[in-house]
Parts: structure tokens; C-alpha cells; sequence
């Protein structure tokens, strides 16, 4: 029987036309994603991703509208990725977990290749 699904959140720190992506090391895939991850037990999914993205970027961050949610099977777990827009309220962005950042304009994305989870957000931001 297949588990759960695991409850992932992602941020999309948006500045003005402009969102930022980050990359796993290439030993995790390498792929691109939005800063974010699990949500831990008792925590809210805003909650969660305000606590990521201090632990990813070393940034605080308001969380704004939420944008979607996908159910993801990948071959070894399922993720439901829950989606939020963010603002960047304080600090500078280092990466702790990641490879590399580009901050993109969402007509852009076709240059990088996403997360098989990310890819209904990536096509929603391009209409948004
Ligand atoms: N942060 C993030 N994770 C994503 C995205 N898309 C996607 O499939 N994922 C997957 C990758 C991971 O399996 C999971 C995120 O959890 P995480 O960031 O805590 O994962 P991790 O493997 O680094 O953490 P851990 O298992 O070591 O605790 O969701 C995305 O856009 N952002």
C-alpha cells in the first residue's frame, strides 16, 4: 500500500516581476525547486515555511497569498507540495542548502529543469 503523502511546502519569494528558484547539489539531483521543505508536526504550513527559509536562506520572510498544491507520486514517496507566495522582510540570501539561486521572471523557467512536483506551479506562475 502506498504511505501518505508527505507534506512539503514551497516558497515563491516574489520581487516585483521577479521569483526566486534555487538548486539542489547535484548529489541530491540537481534539479530546481522553491526553497521550502516538510512540514513538521504542529507547525502551520506558513509556519513551516518561515522556518525554512531562515534555515535555508537566512532570511525572514512574510508568507502572502497562497498559489496551489500538488499530489506528486514519485517513485519511492508521494509529496503533496503546498504553495505560498513570500516577501522578503529582513536579510541578506545565502545558501545553506543549495547549490545555486536565480531569480527569474516565470517566462524564463523553461531554461531550468524543475522538480517533476514543481512543474503545475511553474506553469501556473507563467499565467499569474
Ligand atoms: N523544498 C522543496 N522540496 C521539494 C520541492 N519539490 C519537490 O518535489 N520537493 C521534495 C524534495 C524533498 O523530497 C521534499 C522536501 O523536503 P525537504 O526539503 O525537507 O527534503 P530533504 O530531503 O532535504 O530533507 P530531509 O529528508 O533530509 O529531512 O519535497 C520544492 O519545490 N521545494
Amino acid at each position: 500500500m502506498m504511505s501518505a503523502p508527505i507534506l512539503v511546502v514551497a516558497g515563491v519569494l516574489t520581487d516585483g516581476d521577479k521569483i526566486l528558484i534555487t538548486q539542489r547539489f547535484d548529489n541530491e539531483g540537481g534539479l530546481w525547486e522553491f526553497p521550502g521543505g516538510k512540514v513538521e508536526q504542529g507547525e502551520s504550513e506558513p509556519g513551516a515555511l518561515v522556518r525554512e527559509l531562515w534555515e535555508e536562506l537566512g532570511i525572514k520572510v512574510k508568507v502572502g497569498e497562497y498559489l496551489t498544491e500538488t499530489l506528486h507520486h514519485y517513485p519511492a514517496k508521494s509529496i503533496l507540495l503546498k504553495s505560498y507566495r513570500c516577501e522578503l522582510v529582513e536579510g541578506d540570501i545565502a545558501l545553506h542548502c543549495h547549490q545555486a539561486k536565480a531569480w527569474i521572471t516565470p517566462s524564463e523557467s523553461d531554461a531550468y529543469t524543475f522538480s517533476d512536483a514543481d512543474k503545475p506551479l511553474v506553469e501556473l506562475l507563467k499565467n499569474k
